[in-house]
């Protein structure tokens, strides 16, 4: 489908992208850039690419499709870098978990004689560098893009072929009503995650007696979502800023509702919700998102 891919940033989505598009037979050659020489060195040591470098301008040469997989909070800094280097013809996308902020961070840096197609895919684990990378990760996943209006449409289909390749389901969305989505689905859960985790752990006496001994199901998946890289997070809690406060604000209210039903013994309340909440859950296995096992995939770590 390529001739020459580069991935910028090579940690857990990059190197999956390597592996999986290795294994497709969808590119001819790899060219992998990270900021610094050991995360080159662990990428070579997995053989996940032909030409490695830190050099970013180096590594887009050449290149007709450029994909940065960095925290978002870089990704403005590395297209200027990178956009006097890029091919006529390139198509340059991402991987950001926010696409409002990357899109106004890398759009004004881009040369006309490029194609701008930004992708977000919706899979991941808490684990993270060039060694995390997984050929199935994407499978049976969503991955949005979030193409601004005027894209050049055999662009758009050819990324979106692409991410098929990589084992995606694929949709096209408005960047603000994928970070509205995605604050519900992904970036509050995570927030509780940390929240959660981060009150545990202050409970200092109980931390060193009782709650890691005692840890159940519950607070044990919760500490597996707040062992996220915190570059990654932080950057998105501060560049989805907007929606994350909007749907907290909703969830706080929620939050509320119940505490108030615990409070007066409203047993009713809590038991529609916790009925309503294990049909949604059912829904998502059934739509074959998920499956009953929460550790499937995850253990799949090359
Ligand atoms: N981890 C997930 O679950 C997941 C899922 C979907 C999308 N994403 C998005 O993919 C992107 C990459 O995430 P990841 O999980 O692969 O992260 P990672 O931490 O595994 O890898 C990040 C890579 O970026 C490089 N990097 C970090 N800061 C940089 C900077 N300031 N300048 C240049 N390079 C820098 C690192 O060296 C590394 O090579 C992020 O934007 C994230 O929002 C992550
Ligand atoms: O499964 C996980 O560990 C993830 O956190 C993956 C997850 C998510 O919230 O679903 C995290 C961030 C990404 O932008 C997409 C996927």
């Amino acid at each position: 489908m390529f001739k020459r891919l580069c991935l910028i940033g090579i940690g857990l989505i990059g190197s999956s992208i390597a592996l999986r598009a290795r294994k497709e037979g969808l590119v001819e050659e790899i060219a992998i850039q990270s900021r610094r020489q050991e995360t080159v060195d662990a990428a070579a040591r997995r053989g996940l690419g032909d030409t490695y470098t830190t050099d970013p301008a180096e590594a887009v040469k050449g290149a007709d499709l450029v994909i940065l997989c960095v925290p978002v909070g870089a990704v403005g800094d590395i297209t200027e870098a990178i956009a006097p280097h890029l091919e006529p013809g390139a198509i340059v996308s991402d991987v950001g978990s926010v696409k409002g902020a990357v899109v106004a961070a890398m759009q004004p840096h881009l040369p006309d004689h490029v194609d701008f197609v930004p992708a977000h895919p919706i899979a991941g684990t808490e684990h993270s560098g060039p060694d995390a990378g997984f050929p199935e990760l994407f499978d049976g996943r969503w991955c949005v893009l979030t193409p601004p209006a005027g894209t050049n449409p055999e662009a758009v289909e050819k990324l979106k072929a692409f991410w098929e390749r990589l084992g995606s389901h694929v949709e096209t969305m408005e960047p603000s009503h994928h970070d509205m989505v995605l604050a519900i689905t992904s970036h509050v859960p995570h927030l509780i995650a940390y929240n959660i985790v981060g009150t545990a752990a202050d409970l200092e006496t109980v931390t060193e007696s009782e709650v890691m001994k005692f840890a159940a199901g519950g607070f044990r998946d919760f500490t597996r979502i707040a062992a996220s890289d915190p570059t990654m997070w932080r950057d998105i809690f501060l560049t989805n800023r907007e929606a994350v406060l909007e749907m907290l604000a909703r969830f706080n209210e929620d939050l509320t509702a119940l505490q108030r039903a615990i409070r007066w013994g409203d047993g009713d309340t809590l038991f529609d919700l916790f009925t309503r909440t294990r049909a949604i859950r059912r829904g998502i296995i059934e739509a074959g998102q998920e499956t009953a096992d929460p550790d499937f995939g995850r253990q799949k770590k090359v």
